[in-house]
């Protein structure tokens, strides 16, 4: 199967490459081109523009940042929409609100086109190994189509039925991360001051009713202040701030998860942005009245 991949991030490069590592034939684009060089190494081609990686496969996937990026790949010139027609389906696995993704696929189906939306939950390392957890809603048989890439890139793949279902379950599975995010920043903050040592939370922790991977796998880094992005904070504030919006739309009061998208766009001011989100920590951290009495 021969598929086109656009946005080699953090997300993107990794899952080219699992599915380059899985006989796939890939055509990849991203908006830095040097980016390329190493998924053309591993025997990935390369197309200039979206629209030549649309016009050369059938089936075209974008991982990319934000709505803004979504939709400049898609309307900007030599975009998907340019070459975009009947018999093409086009799959985009960005995290993005409802809104965003129904403007893509008018847009695709008033061409002919087929569309998919498909974010998924999981982050670096379950892109690297194939584990993501892979939430579609859109054109069914496009979906069908897709499973064998689906299968390599995820351990589990949701058809969630119209386009927007996808869009809002990734946001509320997010917002939900970035609230516990906060919760353990607050927990290993009031274990240290309070004399109590932060492993020994962890450990306690992992044994608990409450135990959960992502605790796991961050927290020891967090009390080490090691912030190497596996995801960026400033997606988490976007995907905080897209929840939010989705929360205001439905009246769903989520004074949790406000505070907890103050903590994180506090961080992008403070310059973390790209850091992962559990940078979080840092403010945190140094929040008043968390300091010395
Ligand atoms: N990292 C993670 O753990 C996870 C991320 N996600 C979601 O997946 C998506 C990608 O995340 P990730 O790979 O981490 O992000 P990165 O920031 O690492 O990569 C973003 C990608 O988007 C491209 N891009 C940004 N702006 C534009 C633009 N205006 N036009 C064209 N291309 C653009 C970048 O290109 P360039 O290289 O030129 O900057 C890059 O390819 C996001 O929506 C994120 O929320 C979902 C699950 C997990
Ligand atoms: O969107 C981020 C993730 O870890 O899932």
């Amino acid at each position: 199967m021969e598929v086109g991949f656009l946005g080699l991030g953090i997300m993107g490069k990794a899952m080219a490459l699992n599915l380059l590592r899985h006989g796939f034939g890939v055509t990849v684009w991203n908006r830095t081109l040097s980016k390329c060089k190493e998924l053309v190494e591993q025997g990935a081609s390369v197309g200039e523009t979206p629209a030549f990686v649309i016009n050369k496969c059938k089936y075209t996937i974008a991982m990319l940042s934000d709505p803004s990026a979504v939709l400049s790949v898609m309307f900007d010139k030599d975009g998907v929409l340019e070459q975009i027609c009947s018999g093409k389906g086009y799959i985009d696995m960005s995290t993005v609100d409802a809104d965003t993704s129904s403007k893509i696929s008018e847009a695709i189906t008033k061409k002919g086109g087929y569309f998919l939306e498909a974010p998924v939950s999981g982050s670096k390392k379950p892109a690297e190994d194939g584990q993501l957890v892979i939430l579609a809603a859109g054109e069914k048989a496009l979906y069908e189509e897709m499973i064998p890439a689906f299968n390599v890139l995820g351990k589990k793949s949701f058809f969630l039925g119209q386009v927007g279902n996808g869009a809002k379950m990734k946001l509320v599975v997010n917002m939900i991360m970035g609230s516990m995010m906060n919760a353990l920043s607050e927990g290993l903050c009031l274990a240290d001051r309070s004399s109590l040592n932060e492993q020994t939370l962890l450990d306690v922790l992992e044994l608990a009713a409450i135990a959960n991977p992502m605790f796991k796998m961050k927290g020891p880094a967090m009390i080490q202040s090691n912030y190497s992005p596996a995801f960026p904070l400033k997606h988490q504030q976007k995907d905080m701030r897209l929840a939010l919006a989705l929360g205001d739309e439905n009246a769903v009061s989520m004074p949790v998860a406000a505070a907890a998208n103050e903590a994180f766009k506090k961080a992008r001011s403070m310059g973390l942005g790209d850091l992962d989100f559990s940078a979080v920590h840092e403010v945190v951290k140094t929040a008043k009245g968390s300091g010395e009495a």
